[in-house]
């Protein structure tokens, strides 16, 4: 029986190496001009790299935690109907598998010697159930849109326990600690959180420092939220900073690295205020940077003030919106969030 301290040491482990693997693929990609960008049936983005970088992860994983369910946000559908984009994403990944090395304690990270092996890999993510068991849940890019752009990412893994967020693993390569651009952060619940540099070399000794939250004053606090004004209300966001008199610029970015920023204590509070009532927001978009945020000493809710419920399978279906903010300054911003969202989304109808 694992003592508490090592509770999920394995699962952390594996994943932070899973993630900074995964890296390595997305990177070459993030400066390469290939990206082969098709759009999904929802009209958001996908790139050769989504598909390398979920196989690569999904494979550590099963060769890991074989018993183990996993929720990736893509499939390999279209690329068993595009066979020039599979070799593609083949070529990127057969290309990782060979210039990483797999981490002094011979760790083995899986691997894959053909597109259908890769293809099973990838979908292996279509699991949908949270309630019950151990599910991981898996965004490969996430922000896809600002890894297009040039701008933030993240590699997002979390484990689900029963419903509940236990270990959380951000890989944030163009997000900068102490100077240094290129971080992992990593938590377990009850052990806090920490941050390492990004190393191409998975033997490298990594040095984690811990972090936590800011702990200004709410006048002194600033916003941080997504750049596309298609994933969240900027105009309220803005009224709520006027009404809690803060008047420091709010810094846009993209993806769960906005999570990670505030937690490091780069900002305070991360908003996303819906822009239709309709979107349920998806679980592979918040898990990690949820157990993170706690980890550091933030609380993070939705913005009628409930927790995020994890249990309903691929999606937060009994929540709307997300506000993550330090303990310090919940109760004076959480009123004012909420009486907001009453008055532009009427009361929670879920
Ligand atoms: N209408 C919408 N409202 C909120 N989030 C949305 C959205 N449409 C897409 N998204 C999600 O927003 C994520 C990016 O978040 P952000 O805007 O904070 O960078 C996308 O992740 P992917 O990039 O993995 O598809 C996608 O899941």
């Amino acid at each position: 029986m694992a003592t508490t301290c090592q509770r999920y040491k394995r699962e952390r482990h594996i994943a932070e190496l899973a993630v900074q693997r995964a890296a390595i693929l997305t990177e070459a990609v993030y400066y390469s001009q290939v990206k082969q960008t098709l759009t999904k049936d929802d009209k958001s983005p996908v790139t050769l790299a989504d598909f390398g970088a979920q196989a690569l992860v999904l494979a550590a994983l099963a060769t890991a935690f074989p018993d183990d369910k996993y929720i990736g946000e893509e499939d390999s559908a279209g690329l068993r109907t595009n066979p020039e984009l599979s070799a593609l994403v083949f070529d990127a990944v057969a290309r990782t598998l060979k210039s990483n090395k797999q981490g002094a304690s011979n760790i083995n990270l899986g691997t894959m010697g053909s597109e259908q092996e890769m293809w099973d890999f990838i979908d292996l993510g279509n699991h949908d159930a949270t309630a019950a068991g151990r599910v991981w849940t898996l965004d490969p890019i996430d922000g896809t849109k600002g890894f297009l752009r040039g701008g933030q990412y993240a590699i997002a893994l979390a484990l689900l326990v029963d419903g509940v967020v236990q270990v959380g693993v951000l890989g944030c390569p163009h997000l900068s600690s102490e100077g240094e651009e290129g971080i992992i952060l990593s938590a377990v619940r009850g052990q806090g959180v920490v941050v390492k540099q990004m190393s191409a070399d998975l033997n490298s000794i990594l040095h984690p420092s811990e972090i936590s939250m800011s702990r200004v004053p709410t006048a002194e606090a600033s916003f941080c939220e997504g750049v596309e004004a298609g994933h969240s209300a900027h105009e309220l966001q803005a009224k709520i900073a006027n009404d809690l008199g803060i008047s420091k610029a709010t810094v846009r970015m993209d993806s769960q690295a906005k999570y990670a920023s505030i937690a490091m204590g780069q900002g305070e509070i991360y908003l996303r205020l819906p822009t239709k009532m309709t979107y349920e927001e998806k679980i592979w978009d918040h898990a990690a940077g949820v157990v993170i945020i706690e980890e550091a000493g933030g609380i993070v809710v939705d913005m009628y003030c409930e927790p995020l419920d994890f249990t309903q399978g691929r999606t937060l279906k009994r929540n709307k919106g997300v506000v993550a903010l330090p303990r310090g300054i919940f109760g004076d911003v959480m009123e004012v969030v909420t009486r907001n969202a009453l008055e532009k989304y009427g009361k929670s109808a879920l």
